[in-house]
């Protein structure tokens, strides 16, 4: 077994724990046994178990499973972070399903095959080494924070354990990365992460959005122009990816660049060198790439409009944030988390929200994302005289009105996309990037459908 670990087995039955302890002794760092769902408290901080092997049923002829159940919790309450592997002589799909969505890890049945509980053992040590490791790098990015404010990655969600993982798992390469999510996803955020685990710490982090800039811009971003090289260039201008060189270069909204950007910017990555427009000399750069995008390039390379090789080069690895409408209960600790920085910019003293308002934000779908949540308890927090923010300080529409249809079904794209952009600019109150965020397109976009309705 490669993995080894200190174990805490826990069993009311005395021939249970002997022969378990007989089994493992060999194969982990240590073992202990209880017979005392009492001294759960005093190993889980004294002895600080790798993994925790837990009987369902404690009482004999016992079959709810509930002590193991309240075992668990009061496990869970103690580390979140703690692997616990249920074991049962009662093989029950119901229990075990249970057991995994209250936060154990696997389920084993008794009696036990010797490999099946090793193999079981061994993943839930690595699973455990993996859990501490992110732990250790919440802890490095909360004390590194302060030094380039960069912000808090929150989120427990497995999804958002999993960005994390790959952070952290990411920390020591030099790969390019392609972050994908929807927009206020918080790709950005992530994408700084990236930089800043890396060996290029120290160098330029240096971004470009491609979604806020004019596509005829493109190319004297990226590349930098010669003096003369066009009538406005009065003096030579390095472009980004000149500037980025020797750290990392973090292309936001790749999915907009045109297809012969497209085409230029392989032959810099391929070649590690640029032109400046107007110049005949190259010059040599060394980029890391970080890129992100709201659009599915996958799709983009199947329908002609991003090209496959540009994709392979920039997605050595893909990071995939989720929307946060999957992420359950970090709408809550994120909403905590803004409410905590609103209160202190403001000098509001809110100290949470009512249990409604907490519903309310579960339930809403969240189309703009962790920013529209961010926006949204900004305002809530400065408009709110209460104590505890509630339903009425979010107004937004709540699931059921949200997704009506209308009787008079519109078909026609045209007067439906006119009528989804009157609809964000006035809900937005004529701010752009809100209803930019609203409509689930970038700024430059929507100045682009401004201007082709006419509005
Ligand atoms: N997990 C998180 N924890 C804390 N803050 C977050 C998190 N995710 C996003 N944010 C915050 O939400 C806001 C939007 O995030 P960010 O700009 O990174 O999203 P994005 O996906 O890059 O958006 P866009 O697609 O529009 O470029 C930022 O203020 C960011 O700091």
């Amino acid at each position: 077994m490669e993995e080894k670990g200190k174990i805490l087995i826990i069993d009311d039955n005395e021939d249970v724990l002997f022969a378990l302890n007989l089994l493992l002794e060999p194969y982990m760092e240590k073992v202990k046994v209880t017979t005392q769902p009492a001294r759960i408290a005093h190993f889980m901080t004294t002895f600080k178990p790798d993994v925790i092997l837990l009987d369902m049923n404690f009482r004999r002829d016992a079959i709810s499973g509930q002590e193991g159940f309240d075992c668990l919790e009061q496990i869970l309450q103690i580390d979140p972070q703690a692997v616990v592997i249920f074991m049962t002589a009662y093989a029950d799909t119901d229990k075990a399903v249970r057991a995994i969505k209250e936060g154990a890890t696997d389920f084993v049945s008794k009696p036990w095959e010797k490999e099946k509980l090793l193999a079981t053992l061994s993943s839930a040590l690595k699973l455990s080494r993996s859990r501490k490791e992110v732990g250790k790098l919440q802890a490095q990015m909360l004390a590194l924070k302060t030094d380039d404010e960069l912000s808090e990655l929150i989120g427990n969600s497995p999804a958002m354990q999993k960005v994390k993982e790959t952070i952290f798992k990411l920390s020591d390469t030099d790969a390019n990365i392609l972050i994908l999510g929807e927009n206020g996803t918080g790709k950005d955020l992530v994408a700084r992460m990236l930089k800043h685990f890396s060996p290029r710490q120290e160098a330029a982090f240096v971004t470009i959005d491609l979604g806020s800039i004019p596509e005829q811009l493109f190319e004297s971003e990226l590349f930098g122009y010669e003096k003369g090289a066009f009538t406005d260039a009065r003096k030579a201008k390095p472009g980004r990816m000149e500037i980025a060189s020797g750290g990392t270069l973090f292309l936001d909204e790749i999915g907009n660049l045109s297809l012969p950007m497209q085409a230029k910017l392989l032959t810099a990555i391929e070649k590690h060198r640029i032109l400046r427009l107007g110049a005949v000399e190259p010059i040599e750069i060394d980029v890391r790439l970080i890129c992100a995008t709201n659009a599915n390039l996958h799709q983009r390379v199947a329908d002609g409009s991003f090209r496959q090789d540009l994709l392979y080069r920039i997605n050595t690895i893909e990071l995939r944030i989720p929307p946060l409408r999957e992420r359950g209960e970090d709408i809550l600790l994120l909403a905590e988390h803004f409410l905590t920085g609103y209160n202190r910019k403001y000098h509001k003293e809110v100290k949470g929200l009512t249990r409604e308002a907490k519903n309310k934000l579960l339930k809403y779908n969240w189309p703009g994302n962790v920013r529209e949540l961010q926006h949204t308890i900004e305002r809530a927090v400065i408009l709110s005289d209460n104590t505890l923010l509630r339903p009425a300080d979010f107004p937004f529409p709540t699931a059921g009105n949200e997704h009506r249809e209308s009787n008079d079904e519109e078909l026609n794209l045209e007067k439906l996309e006119r009528k989804a952009v009157e609809k964000a600019m006035r809900s937005s109150g004529g701010n752009m990037t809100r209803a930019a965020e609203l409509l689930g397109i970038t700024r430059f976009a929507l100045y682009r459908k401004i201007e082709k309705l006419g509005l």
